[in-house]
């Protein structure tokens, strides 16, 4: 039997899928990432960990594999989008990398506007300026940080980083590109009128390639350590989010997928990347040839779960802390929650709002809390949701995956709350069995990724929503939606109080 490997690399773990040629998975290995948080807003974390991580995880899957290593013919990667790291011009990393959840740039947001133009910077890019997106994170190492940034040669996105460490090659493609506000997204290739216009020297920008590219092969070194075979094929792979498109099907007109991974995400299949969505919504290309998707964004979905978790449960598994949320009737008891413990994008892109409890009850308990948390999480993404319907897409049947989506009351839950059918696979990991179905295209074992979609991809299980909650969420929505805008003069006068 033949095998590929998707690795991907999320915020919270690198997830490593050996996926055969059936696409059933006959291995999957976790290794956990933890976050650098010095300051309120900062979010880093070291790039060589990534790699770390990664080489483990293939020395363990490689361990336990029965077969010649030489039958894994390919390995391809998704990645955490937006990331930044440096690097210097021997490719070394020279700081931590700034993440996508890093809300420090408010200031370099506003300096992109002024330099480049608010409509002229969504004509180029198809997206607003937003302090996740790797361009302001160069503009404050410029800034803050000259004597780092005069060493710079390259930036990459995270997964461009392990790649070239396993390979030697140096590069990025067009899905995570798309996600730096440096791409011409009308031309494919990087602008020299945004780089010119905040004196960025275009050099720093890498070679671009397409998703399922072959971009060289896995080095003996690497083969020595983890147990690969030297020169498997290795090819670019895609952000996370497209990763997540592939690996659920999303490659055609009225698709639509929600991920509860650390970010929130509803992504819906865009043809082409002419329509005008106001820069509500992020656009972006996708890892499939010649197709976009537009995608609203989370800040802190699974991360408001995590953190209850951390700040509440100890050590407890998320299994455990679910355990009780099924005694609790939809609504909590009264109890909402809105998801800004670490900002929030989509609709509301504000890095100074925080998260609120309202309504807590002297008859509340820590289920309720927890049931209120994954409502809140899944009300964030239904205010995508209704963007995506307000311009008229109809979004009957929607593909969940991420961690949240281990948990079959949240996909009910999801399923009452955006009133729409709810799809499980087999597995929940998206963008792991996307990079998979990259490899697998790329070493030719199907003439496109639809083919391989049709042969890897297995509904495991439906959830339809349930008439009497849908009325009773859709009253609770409206009260959420009043949230943000009662608490955001609260929490402006709060900031200073943050460390
Ligand atoms: N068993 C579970 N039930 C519900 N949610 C879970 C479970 N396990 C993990 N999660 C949620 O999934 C999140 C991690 O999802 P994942 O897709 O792996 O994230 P990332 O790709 O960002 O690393 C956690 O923050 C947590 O909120
Ligand atoms: O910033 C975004 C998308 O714009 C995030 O979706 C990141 O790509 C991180 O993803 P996860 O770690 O949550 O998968």
């Amino acid at each position: 039997m033949k095998y590929v490997i998707g690795v991907d690399l999320g915020t919270s773990a690198v997830k490593l899928l050996l996926v055969n040629r059936n696409g059933e998975i006959a291995q999957e290995v976790s290794k956990p990432l933890s976050l650098i948080q010095s300051k309120t807003g900062y979010s880093e974390q070291d790039p060589n960990l990534w790699v770390e991580q990664t080489m483990a995880g293939l020395r363990e899957m490689l361990g336990n594999f029965e077969g010649d290593p030489a039958d894994i013919e390919g390995i391809s990667f998704s990645g955490q989008m937006h990331g930044l790291v440096l690097l210097d011009e021997h490719y070394n990393v020279l700081r931590n990398a700034i993440l996508w959840n890093d809300t420090r740039t408010t200031a370099q947001c506003r300096e992109i506007y002024e330099a480049v133009g608010e409509h002229r910077l969504l004509e180029i890019t198809k997206n607003p300026a937003l302090e996740g997106f790797t361009l302001p994170k160069i503009l404050w190492v410029k800034e803050h940080e000259p004597e780092i940034f005069q060493e710079a040669a390259a930036f990459v996105l995270p997964k461009d980083y392990v790649r070239y460490k396993l390979t030697g090659k140096l590069h990025m493609e067009y899905s995570d590109a798309a996600g730096t506000l440096l791409l011409d997204v009308g031309r494919n290739e990087w602008s020299r009128e945004i780089c010119r216009s905040l004196d960025i020297e275009p050099d720093l920008c890498p070679p671009l390639v397409a998703s399922s590219d072959e971009v060289g092969q896995v080095d003996a070194q690497v083969a020595e350590a983890t147990g690969l075979s030297a020169g498997t094929r290795v090819f670019a792979g895609a952000a996370d989010n497209a990763c997540g498109a592939i690996g659920s099907g999303i490659l055609e007109d009225g698709k639509t997928l929600v991920s509860t991974g650390t970010s929130g995400v509803v992504l819906s299949y865009e043809s082409s990347n002419d329509k005008d969505f106001r820069g509500q919504v992020h656009y972006f290309n996708h890892g499939a040839p010649n197709a976009y998707y537009t995608m609203g964004v989370t800040l802190a979905a699974g991360y408001s779960l995590s953190w209850f978790k951390d700040a509440f449960a100890g050590e407890e598994s998320f299994d455990d802390l679910l355990a009780g949320v099924d005694s609790v009737p939809a609504g909590s008891n009264g109890l909402l929650f809105t998801p800004y413990v670490a900002g929030e994008r989509t609709p509301h892109a504000n890095a100074d709002i925080r998260a609120s409890f309202i309504g807590m009850d002297s008859a509340h308990e820590r289920r309720h809390f927890v049931r209120a948390v994954m409502e809140g999480i899944t009300f964030s993404l239904n205010e995508s949701i209704a963007i995506f319907r307000e311009h008229g897409k109809r979004i009957e049947k929607i593909v969940s995956i991420g961690g949240g989506a281990k948990n079959d009351l949240w996909l009910q839950m999801q399923a009452d709350i955006f009133d729409a059918k709810i799809v499980k696979f087999s597995s929940e990991q998206g963008p792991g069995m996307g990079a998979a179905m990259l490899a697998a295209y790329g070493c030719g074992w199907f003439d496109s990724l639809h083919g391989c979609a049709d042969a890897f991809l297995k509904v495991e299980k439906m959830f339809s929503p349930d008439p009497e909650n849908v009325e009773r969420y859709k009253e609770l929505f409206e009260i959420y939606q009043d949230v943000y805008g009662r608490t955001k003069e609260l929490n402006e006068k709060l900031v200073n109080f943050r460390e």
